[in-house]
């Protein structure tokens, strides 16, 4: 049998032991590094498959580009960064890895609720600044989490370990997601909300774990930030594009958001000049202490990253195997 090329377009700082072990006797893997779709051209076209992380985009010029190849694997979750209706156009199956890392956004999406709603962060920075001001209560007028709506945007995988969560926290869990059927939200103890802005309206968080479509992009945008009380919060560890995120610096100087917690952001690293990140910057800010910036790395430990790369280099075996294929997306 002659052997195969598998392309992993995005960077890749390691020697791809994972996806050598599993791969390397039917498989040549060659790592791209690339950073933009334009590094792609030239060097994808052979490729038997095309194993991608979130770094990068597949978008319908490099689909058409694909002349040999059998599968597109998004090692991750969302797969909004590969034209779907493309591929399946050209007759080429996309995969995703939907279950390597659930936990761990679960957890990140509840870390950076306890951080904010707790003052965690913003006690600290201010503890550092101010040498022998031990006040908080003026500063920090922090309320109780226990009976409070933990509203989720999609009641998936990750929104349901979240629910979890918070409810471990004796929070009143609130979700909104119109494609979930009924039956499974009551089996957990959680209520359905249909209209959205109800959820706004309800919720004291706000925490996003639905996939970004056009329908979802902007989901949160200034209008319904606007629905919620006063001194709510906003967490985002689903896309960047669901939330208007430069919205976000007004909502936290009115005082209607009392922080959000942002852990992806529509362009990844942003533009410096991004009204999110220079606020954040701004020691001057209220954003300063009240927002809470990490750099798409919910998803991230080196358990769940294996877990990933090793299921996503199975999903090319079986494709070149012709085996029967699983979580195909398109
Ligand atoms: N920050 C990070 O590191 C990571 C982010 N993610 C993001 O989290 C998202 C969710 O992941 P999972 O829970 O595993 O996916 P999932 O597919 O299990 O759940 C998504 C849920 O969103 C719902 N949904 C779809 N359209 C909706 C809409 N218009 N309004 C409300 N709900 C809607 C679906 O019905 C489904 O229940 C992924 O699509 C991905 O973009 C995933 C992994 C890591
Ligand atoms: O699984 C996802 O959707 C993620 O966002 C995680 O990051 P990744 O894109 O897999 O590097």
């Amino acid at each position: 049998m002659p052997r195969f090329r598998v392309v992993i377009a995005d960077f890749i700082a390691d020697e791809m032991r994972a996806e050598r072990d599993i791969l390397g006797d039917i498989a040549d893997v060659e790592a791209l590094n690339a950073f933009s779709e334009a590094d792609l051209h030239g060097r994808i076209e052979t490729a038997a498959a095309v194993m991608l992380y979130h770094n990068i985009a597949i978008t319908r010029a490099t689909v058409a580009r694909l002349d040999a190849c059998k599968l597109i694997v998004r090692c991750g979750v969302g797969y909004d960064n590969v034209d779907r209706v493309a591929a399946r156009e050209r007759g080429i199956p996309v995969a995703n890895v939907p279950d390597y890392g659930t936990e761990e956004v679960a957890d990140s999406a509840i870390g950076l609720t306890l951080a904010l709603t707790r003052g965690i962060n913003f006690l600290n920075g201010r503890l550092q600044r101010r040498a022998g001001d031990w006040s908080y209560m003026q500063v920090a007028p922090l309320v109780r989490l226990r009976g409070r709506v933990f509203g989720i945007i999609g009641l998936g995988s990750i929104g349901t370990a979240a629910a979890l969560r918070a409810k471990a926290l004796g929070m009143d869990v609130a979700f909104y997601d119109p494609p979930k059927a009924d039956g499974f939200d009551k089996a957990i103890g959680v209520r359905r909300v249909e209209a959205l802005d109800d959820l706004f309206r309800q919720s004291f968080v706000v925490s996003v774990h639905c996939p970004l479509t056009d329908e979802t992009r902007h989901i949160v945008d200034a209008r319904r930030i606007g629905l919620m009380a006063d001194g709510s919060y906003l967490v985002n560890t689903a896309r960047g594009a669901t939330v208007e995120a430069a919205a976000i610096p007004a909502a936290i100087r009115s005082g209607k958001l009392a922080g959000a917690g942002i852990d992806v952001l529509p362009f990844e690293p942003p533009p410096e000049d991004h009204p999110l990140l220079v606020a954040w910057r701004d020691p001057a800010d209220p954003c300063h202490d009240r927002v809470i910036l990490n750099p798409h790395a919910a998803f991230y430990s080196e358990e769940g990253l294996l877990d990933m790369r090793v299921k996503g280099a199975q999903a090319v075996r079986r494709a070149l195997l012709g085996e029967p294929l699983r979580n195909v997306v398109n």
